[in-house]
């Protein structure tokens, strides 16, 4: 720990299951200082963000639906080291989010998903112009890391695989963004995966579940009870290679969030994955 200025953070979705998780870590982590909690969730304006995250005492930072307002006044601090805000929103309005964020040389760190690739490539473009660090990341815990780093080994020897993903029913988006960050990695290696062995028929449409990179196909499951899990099964002949990685609880996440919070500064540029900065 050195003696510099605490990093200013901002957190937006933070009436959110995650955005609650992330306020809390960053209360919590003597080297950050939490200065703003964004979110639109009228029912939660003016609380107190400690509060609402179930911390025992406030942090006197309310909740407020000001995003720009706060990223002037974040920006306009020059005593502090630059500012970060660490986006948990909804995939409709992260891309608007990023844009303004960077504009205000306030650097992003995203765990929001459902960026499409052109928009990732236009905030890349953005990001570099302005000289500015942004973290986009699918997945923060190391686990999926480890997976995907297994998947990659044993994407060598199999030909076949497929991708099944399942979520708590309030997940917006679908393939989630770690599955079609998982397909890219496979992708990557410059394979083409399941080779067709019979002409198939779907008698219902999505019954094989979507078709990413490299014809990898990726299944996704909705249910009240789950949190976040990842199946990539591997098929040969007279063999499955399995790898799962399960969520029991969204603290699994935060290590992750703040590592990451603390690596942008150093960035200048769109960084895509957390094994990127590990
Ligand atoms: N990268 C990772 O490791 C992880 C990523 N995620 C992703 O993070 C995102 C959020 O997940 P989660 O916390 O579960 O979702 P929640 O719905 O629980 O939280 C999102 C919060 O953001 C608010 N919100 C939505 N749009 C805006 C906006 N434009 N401005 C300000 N606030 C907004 C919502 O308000 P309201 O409810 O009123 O709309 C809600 O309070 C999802 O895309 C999810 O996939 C989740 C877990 C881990
Ligand atoms: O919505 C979630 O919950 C999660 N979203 C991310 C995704 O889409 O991959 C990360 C994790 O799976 C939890």
């Amino acid at each position: 720990m050195t003696n510099q200025a605490p990093i200013p953070v901002i957190v937006n979705g933070a009436a959110g299951k995650m955005g609650r998780e992330v306020i809390k870590a960053v209360a919590q982590a003597p080297d950050l200082n939490l200065v703003g909690a964004i979110d639109h969730s009228l029912e939660h304006q003016d609380k107190d963000a400690g509060e609402l995250a179930g911390l025992s005492e406030p942090l006197e930072v309310p909740i407020t639906n000001q995003l720009e307002p706060m990223l002037g006044y974040v920006a306009g601090d020059r005593q502090s080291p630059p500012g970060v805000i660490v986006d948990f929103t909804h995939p409709d309005s992260v891309y608007d989010n990023i844009r303004s964020a960077i504009a205000y040389g306030i650097r992003p760190v995203v765990g929001t998903t459902g960026l499409s690739p052109e928009q990732i490539q236009d905030l890349a473009d953005f990001a570099d112009k302005a000289s500015t660090g942004c973290l986009i990341i699918p997945n923060f815990s190391i686990g999926m890391v480890l997976l995907q780093q297994a998947a990659i080994a044993a994407s060598k020897y199999f030909d076949h695989v497929e991708i099944i993903e399942l979520h708590h029913n309030q997940k917006a988006d679908a393939p989630s963004g770690t599955a079609i960050q998982t397909a890219q990695l496979l992708g990557e290696l410059g394979k083409t995966f399941n080779p067709a062995v019979v002409e198939e028929t779907e008698k219902l449409p999505g019954a094989r579940g979507s078709i990413a990179d490299e014809g990898i196909r990726i299944h996704s499951v909705r249910l009240p009870g789950l949190i976040a899990h990842q199946e990539v099964i591997f098929g040969a002949a007279g063999q499955i290679y399995t790898l799962r990685h399960d969520t029991s609880d969204r603290a699994c996440y935060m290590p992750g969030v703040l590592l990451a919070i603390r690596k942008i500064l150093a960035l200048k540029s769109l960084v895509y994955g957390l094994e990127k900065i590990l």
